[in-house]
Order: C-alpha cells, then sequence, then structure tokens
C-alpha cells in the first residue's frame, strides 16, 4: 500500500458498496481498511469480518484489540480515510508514528525552579510517573523531557508493536540493537558520563556533558514500556552489565579497540558470572583461569549459565579464579568470541525469550593477560562496583512492567463488561486496581530518590552508601511486579491465560517475573543485604544502637 493511497478520502457510502468477501472494506476511526486478502489470515476468523463488511466496526474492534494492532497492520491494510485526509487521529495515531529527521539541537538547560511540564502520555492516572501528568517535579529538566518524548516515539512506532512476535520468534532484528548505538542510546547506558571519548555519535536532543543518571533512566523506563523483559534485555541486558567493567577497569589499548563498535551497536557484549552451582553466591565460582608459564596468556576453562545475549555477543565479560578460594582468588577477563575454545548454545527458559539467555562453556580458551579487567585477583571489586547499576537497571525495568499491567488492566477495566457492569464499576475490581497503584507510586518515588543520590556521589561512596537501600529496593520492585502481573491477570481472565491478543502482554509478563526476582541478587538475598549493608555504613555514621 502506497503513502498516497492511504490519503485517499471515501464517503461512508463509498465504503458501503465494498460489503461482500470478494471486497471487504471497514471503517475504524475514521480510517478505511480493504481486509479482502487479509479475511483468511485474520486470526479472529472472516465470518465476523464479514458482519461488518461495508461499515464502521470502531465498536467492534477496540472491544477486541488493543492500539498496537493498528500501528502494525495499518501499512499494509488502510487504504484511507473518511472525509478529508486531515480526519480525526485514531486512538493508535495519536502516538507520533514516524520520528522526523531532524537536526540535533542540544537543549541548554536553566537551573531556575520549574513550572511542571505539559502533560504527557494518556494521562492515566498512575499510569505513568507523576511528573508526566502535570505535577511539578524538581528531578528532570527539558532534556528529560526531550529524551522521554524522542524514545517514546520510538518504541510507540518500531517496538511495542512487535514486541510479541520477537519474542515468539526468539530474536530482535539486528537492526533494532544498530538503531540503539545510532540513536546514542548505547553509549547513554553505561552508568557513567556520556562517553565522547570513544564515539562520535552523539543523542540527539540532550547534550552529553549534561546526560545524567536520570536520562538513563528514562531510556529503559520507556523501552520497557514495550512491556517485554525478552526485549529490554535483548537491547541493554548483555550490554548494561557487561560493558561497564570494560569502560571502567580494561587497558586504555583495550578499550580503544572495543568500546567505538560496542557504542556503535555492531559489536555485542555479555556478562558471564553465574554459573551452573554460582549464582548469587558470586565468591564460589569455579571458572579457572590458569597463567601460562612465559606470564602473557591465562588459560581459561568453565561453563557460565543463564547468560543474556550470550548467543549473539562477540565479547565475554568472564569473572573467573585466577586465585586461592572465596572471593580473594577472583578476576575478570575480557573473552572475544574469535578466540578457539568459547561455544555457546540457547537456553530454554519459561520467559525472556528474545533476550538469549545462553550456556557458554570455555575450553582451554587462551585469553592474552592485556584483557584483564583491573587487577588480577580483585576482581570481586569489579563485580560489585557493577551491581548498583545492574540493580537499578532491574529496578527500572520491573516497576514499569507492573505499571504496565496496571495500565492494560485499567483501560481494560473500561471495556469489559460482567455482570451489567464494566469491571471497573466493581469495587472489588477497583481494590485490586489501588492496591497495584500503591505499590508502583511508593517504589517509583524511591528508585527516584536513589538516581538522586547516585547523581550526587561518586561511584564509590554510592556504592558503599546506597548499596543496602538499592538492594532493598530491588526486592520491593520484584515484589510489586509479581503482584501486579499476578493482580492483572486475575483481571483479565482466560485472556491472560492465552498467548497475544489484549491479554498478550500479561501473559508474557508474568512469566517473566523470575527473571527479576532471581538473577542480579535474589529477592532473599537483597533483602538480608539491605539490612546488612545498611547497618555497616550507618554504624560508621554514628548510628546510636
Ligand atoms: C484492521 C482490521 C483488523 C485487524 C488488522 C485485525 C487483527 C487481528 C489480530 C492480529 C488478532 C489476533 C489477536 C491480537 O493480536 O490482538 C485479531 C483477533 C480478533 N479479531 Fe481482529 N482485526 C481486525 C478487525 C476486526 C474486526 C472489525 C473484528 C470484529 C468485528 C475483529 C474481531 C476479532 C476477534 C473476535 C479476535 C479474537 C480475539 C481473542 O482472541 O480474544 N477484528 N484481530
Amino acid at each position: 500500500m502506497t503513502t498516497q493511497q492511504t490519503q485517499q478520502s471515501f464517503s461512508v457510502e463509498d465504503v458501503s458498496k465494498h460489503n461482500s468477501e470478494e471486497s471487504l472494506w471497514i471503517i475504524v476511526d475514521n480510517n478505511v481498511y480493504d481486509l479482502s486478502s487479509f479475511q483468511n489470515e485474520h486470526p479472529g476468523g472472516k465470518k465476523i469480518l464479514k458482519r461488518v463488511a461495508g461499515k464502521d466496526a470502531s465498536k467492534m474492534f477496540w472491544k477486541y484489540h488493543s492500539a498496537g494492532i493498528l500501528k502494525k497492520y495499518s501499512p499494509k491494510l488502510q487504504i484511507g480515510s473518511i472525509g478529508s485526509a486531515a480526519s480525526a487521529p485514531s486512538k493508535a495515531e495519536s502516538a507520533p508514528a514516524v520520528q522526523e529527521k531532524k537536526a540535533p539541537v542540544p537543549v541548554v538547560v536553566s537551573t531556575e525552579p520549574k513550572e511542571p511540564f505539559e502533560p504527557f502520555g494518556d494521562i492515566i492516572p498512575f499510569g505513568d510517573p507523576a511528573w508526566y501528568q502535570g505535577y511539578a517535579t524538581s528531578y528532570y529538566n527539558e532534556s528529560h523531557v526531550a529524551l522521554r518524548n524522542e524514545v517514546r516515539e520510538w518504541v510507540d512506532s518500531a517496538l511495542e508493536p512487535n514486541a510479541g512476535e520477537w519474542d515468539e520468534k526468539k530474536e530482535v532484528p539486528a537492526e533494532i540493537y544498530r538503531e540503539m548505538g545510532r540513536r546514542g542510546y548505547l553509549a547513554g547506558a553505561l552508568g557513567v558520563h556520556y562517553p565522547t571519548e570513544y564515539t562520535d555519535i552523539r543523542p540527539a536532543c540532550v547534550a552529553p556533558e549534561q546526560w545524567d543518571h536520570f536520562h538513563e533512566f528514562i531510556l529503559t523506563d520507556e523501552i520497557a514500556r514495550a512491556g517485554s523483559g525478552g526485549l529490554v534485555w535483548n537491547l541493554l541486558g548483555g550490554y548494561g552489565i557487561g560493558a561497564p567493567p570494560v569502560i571502567k577497569f580494561a587497558t586504555p589499548q583495550v578499550k580503544k579497540r572495543v568500546l567505538p563498535g560496542l557504542l556503535s551497536g555492531d559489536k555485542r557484549i555479555c556478562l558471564c558470572i553465574t554459573e551452573p552451582d554460582a549464582g548469587s553466591d558470586v565468591a564460589n565460582l569455579t571458572t579457572s583461569a590458569a597463567k601460562t608459564e612465559d606470564g602473557k596468556h591465562y588459560i581459561v576453562n568453565g561453563e557460565k549459565k543463564w547468560i543474556t545475549n550470550g548467543i549473539w555477543a562477540d565479547y565475554f565479560t568472564v569473572a573467573v579464579r585466577t586465585g586461592k578460594e572465596g572471593m580473594n582468588g577472583i578476576s575478570l577477563l575480557l573473552i572475544e568470541k574469535t578466540m578457539p575454545g568459547v561455544n555457546v548454545r540457547r537456553m530454554d527458559c519459561s520467559g525472556m525469550w528474545s533476550s538469549g539467555t545462553t550456556y557458554v562453556t570455555f575450553e582451554d580458551v587462551k585469553v592474552p593477560v592485556e584483557n584483564l579487567l583491573g587487577k588480577e585477583n580483585q576482581g570481586f571489586k569489579v563485580v560489585m562496583t557493577n551491581f548498583n547499576h545492574e540493580r537499578l537497571g532491574i529496578i527500572i525495568q520491573a516497576n514499569r512492567f507492573s505499571r504496565v499491567c496496571y495500565e492494560e488492566s485499567m483501560k481494560y477495566a473500561h471495556k469489559r463488561k460482567t455482570f451489567g457492569k464494566r469491571l471497573v464499576d466493581h469495587p472489588v475490581i477497583r481494590t485490586k486496581l489501588a492496591n497495584m497503584a500503591i505499590r508502583i507510586e511508593a517504589t517509583h518515588n524511591w528508585l527516584e530518590n536513589m538516581i538522586f543520590q547516585t547523581n550526587s556521589m561518586n561511584e564509590q561512596e554510592a556504592m558503599l552508601r546506597l548499596g543496602g537501600a538499592i538492594a532493598g529496593l530491588k526486592a520491593q520492585s520484584t515484589q510489586t511486579f509479581e503482584y501486579c502481573a499476578r493482580e492483572a491477570a486475575q483481571i483479565f481472565g482466560g485472556l491472560s491465560y492465552s498467548r497475544g491478543g489484549q491479554g498478550g502482554k500479561i501473559e508474557r509478563l508474568y512469566r517473566e517475573v523470575r527473571a527479576y526476582a532471581i538473577p542480579g541478587g535474589s529477592e532473599e538475598i537483597m533483602l538480608d543485604l539491605s539490612i546488612r549493608q545498611s547497618l555497616r555504613v550507618h554504624q560508621v555514621l554514628g548510628a546510636k544502637l
């Protein structure tokens, strides 16, 4: 279908003539769709379309579908609009679809107190963070607003409508990952300053020197809005935890060789810590790295399990044992796919299908000593410095997924009727929505505080002082996610039990809860650490105990 045809204008009478199997047109929200060829492949059946052939089918359409369907199928099926070409936009169109190519204009930020920003998004109460909905904020400035708008436009048009299909295929087109690089999103997702020294790519709407942890928060949060953990981990999972040790601890030569390709999205990386027998218990890992007699290489042997993005990775940031037992014998090595002895196989998991969960084996892999990240036997420290960034990423995603569960439930509760009333008119359903919202907002507000603290401290200080609170917040966010996925599933009923369709996001997210509650420190470990670590810090600060 050409764009010109899409602009064609028809009258209701024109459409009414196309009311048969041979020529089957319908109207949805003032737009005209030719379903003549599509009717045979319509997952909801052919007959149901015949009943609305030649008619305005908006009401029936919105009863059975969510907005993503139109975004996905319009380019193929829409042939025009009713009346003038500039008719009222549909629900799906109201989100801008195509990003205009404009020259990047960095936003210059003033430090004056601000009025609330223009309301943004669907304005469903608690469906987005408060600062999106016209409430005042002291955390965000115009550059955050600009980035939020830019990412949402991309996610709405290019990611969300395809997330379900990609998850089923267990693969996201490589072009999407490269686009993450081209837009400067990968360079901005390292938990450090925007690394202008290793890439010429610049974000379109944020001056690199102004890029902060809130920008990374917004980026991750908006991508998570597509409602697929598999997708977020495909785009940010391996990279967000595998690349920071390289930029912080690799030698200058290795950084110069490796980082440009990683930041542009041409090369991929993953983090290999977990083993078949060592998960949250990092200090007990057994993958060995023995130095050769000439001291120029390590010979690496061992297995790593549940490695996100491993099947596509060019680089592996690997925790190995170079010394004695326990945490003081661990080092981090950058292993490369081109090194003989590196093997990967995809693992079958209950969720996160498009994230490429991998089993990695290292058999006598010869790694030059220059690929050591940090100092020998001090890798545990490198792993620890990674944790705040990794956990904040998990918290951001888990809480947006909770919001997606809530937002989808709220929308569905406004259209589904039972016992003669909309779901939202039943107090029991409103109680479910309220219990979801209060948890999401509490988590989000604590999260914003943690991001603000992270912005205000150097990394060493943040690791020590925020480690406990961030661990506690991780547990809170995954408990909230589990709660919201369950409640949303109950609200959607059978639709959340079958794959795809209106309940598709809920069904998928429900299967993804464990991927958030277990890795990056299980809930049990996080809760315990939140108290232990905070006590340690506050004893130094003079807690009166
Ligand atoms: C532009 C026109 C349409 C497109 C592109 C379309 C596409 C789809 C798709 C992709 C599904 C699979 C479920 C999902 O992913 O949501 C579906 C299901 C369905 N569609 Fe349509 N559809 C269209 C129009 C209609 C109309 C006009 C009706 C009703 C008169 C209808 C009734 C249904 C029903 C009953 C289902 C099954 C829902 C379920 O499994 O719960 N569709 N449609």
